[in-house]
């Protein structure tokens, strides 16, 4: 960028960054402002949250949460919001990877002084992500790991009584979401996937302040503000369906930058068939308690899998190590007969000396008489 050129917003301090929602080049503060005021106007326009509303922002250690819960600090003293701030993080279980990340969480929770409250797969559910992988491989990690992870900010949200759930989701992700469930023809989850607000009934609504903010947005930010994040992609991420999205997504903002806030606005504006909307009673499943469409919540149908799978291995390594016990078995009785075979040789090897003995000493005397 030549040096001479200035910025686009203020027109007077020279532009040092390209703005990746329209390409318009902009200076360091107001790049700052533009991406923090996306974040108040979504709250503003869409009633995200009011005054004494209790928020458990969803912190996962990452970039997006991690930005998300400065720029809601920053906002909160600036606007005068008025809402009680939490970090709620859930472990779910990865080694070397969501233990590093929590310690990023642990971090911050310092350097903002809100409270933190973890909620971990293991203690909830009795299954780390990591054995869920053992135990059902990687096919549908995120799958497996989703269902859990939305029971178990639940849980900790309920734990603080918060009002509503804060989740760092940004335009790409909407852009993704909305492609997939072009593909999958899931029209129904189309139209969910596109709401800034999802209320389903099942605990507190969860909203995502950062629905019109770029992905890149959002990584230029935190790395100019110098923020504390752990950058590092969840190892099972690579299963993840919506891979070939991001990709196509990518290659397409590359010559149009547009089209991710375009796949958001086309979304938001289509209208679902309201007699093929499958109408969703809330019930209380029967095992656990949780607000369900079900008889079982989906948490419950998988720790039945993990139980199930859990015993069939149970089974096996027993099955295993009684063969190996019946080898066992036959090798000592072996042994045992080499053994006694080796005695009686040694035996009759002594007794035959025995013999030849005597008769050499019978013969001497013999020859002496
Ligand atoms: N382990 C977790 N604990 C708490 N909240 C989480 C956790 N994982 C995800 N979230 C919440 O859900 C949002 C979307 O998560 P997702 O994994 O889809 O995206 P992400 O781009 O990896 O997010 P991040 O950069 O914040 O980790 C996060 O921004 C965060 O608010």
């Amino acid at each position: 960028m030549s040096k001479k050129m200035l910025c686009s917003k203020c027109k007077t301090e020279p532009a040092t960054l390209i703005l990746p929602r329209d390409q318009s080049k902009v200076c360091k503060e107001c790049f700052f402002y533009i991406v923090e005021d996306s974040v108040h106007r979504a709250i503003v326009d869409h009633k995200l949250f009011t005054k004494g509303d209790i928020l458990a922002v969803g912190a996962s250690g990452g970039k997006d949460s991690t930005t998300l819960i400065h720029i809601l600090h920053v906002l909160n003293e600036k606007y005068d919001y008025g809402a009680d701030l939490h970090m709620v993080s859930i472990d779910e279980g990865i080694k070397g990877y969501r233990d590093e990340s929590l310690d990023a969480v642990r971090r911050n929770q310092k350097k903002y002084g809100w409270p933190l409250t973890i909620v971990s797969f293991k203690d909830l559910f009795g299954y780390s992500l990591d054995t869920i992988v053992s135990l059902l491989g990687h096919r549908k990690t995120c799958t497996h790991c989703g269902i859990f992870r939305r029971q178990a900010l639940d849980v900790g949200a309920k734990k603080i009584s918060a009002t509503k759930i804060v989740l760092g989701h940004n335009a790409n992700d909407y852009a993704e979401t909305t492609l997939l469930n072009l593909i999958r023809g899931d029209l129904s989850r189309l139209k969910r996937g596109s709401t800034i607000i999802t209320d389903s009934g099942y605990g507190p609504a969860r909203i995502k302040p950062f629905k019109y903010v770029y992905q890149e947005e959002i990584v230029k930010y935190a790395f100019l503000k110098k923020l504390d994040y752990h950058s590092v992609e969840c190892p099972y991420a690579i299963n993840a369906q919506r891979g070939l999205p991001r990709v196509y997504l990518n290659q397409l903002d590359r010559v149009a930058s547009w089209s991710v806030l375009g796949f958001i606005k086309s979304n938001e504006q289509l209208q679902i068939n309201e007699k093929k909307k499958k109408k969703l009673i809330a019930k209380k499943c029967i095992k656990c308690g949780f607000l369900t469409s079900q008889k079982l919540c989906q948490a419950c149908v998988l720790r039945q899998t993990l139980e199930d799978s859990f015993s069939k291995l149970k089974i096996k390594i027993e099955e295993d190590e009684d063969e190996d016990e019946d080898e066992n078995e036959e090798q000592k009785e072996k042994k045992e007969e080499n053994k006694k075979n080796k005695n009686e040789k040694k035996e009759e090897k002594q007794k035959n000396k025995n013999k030849e003995e005597t008769e050499k000493e019978l013969e001497i005397e013999k020859e002496k008489n």
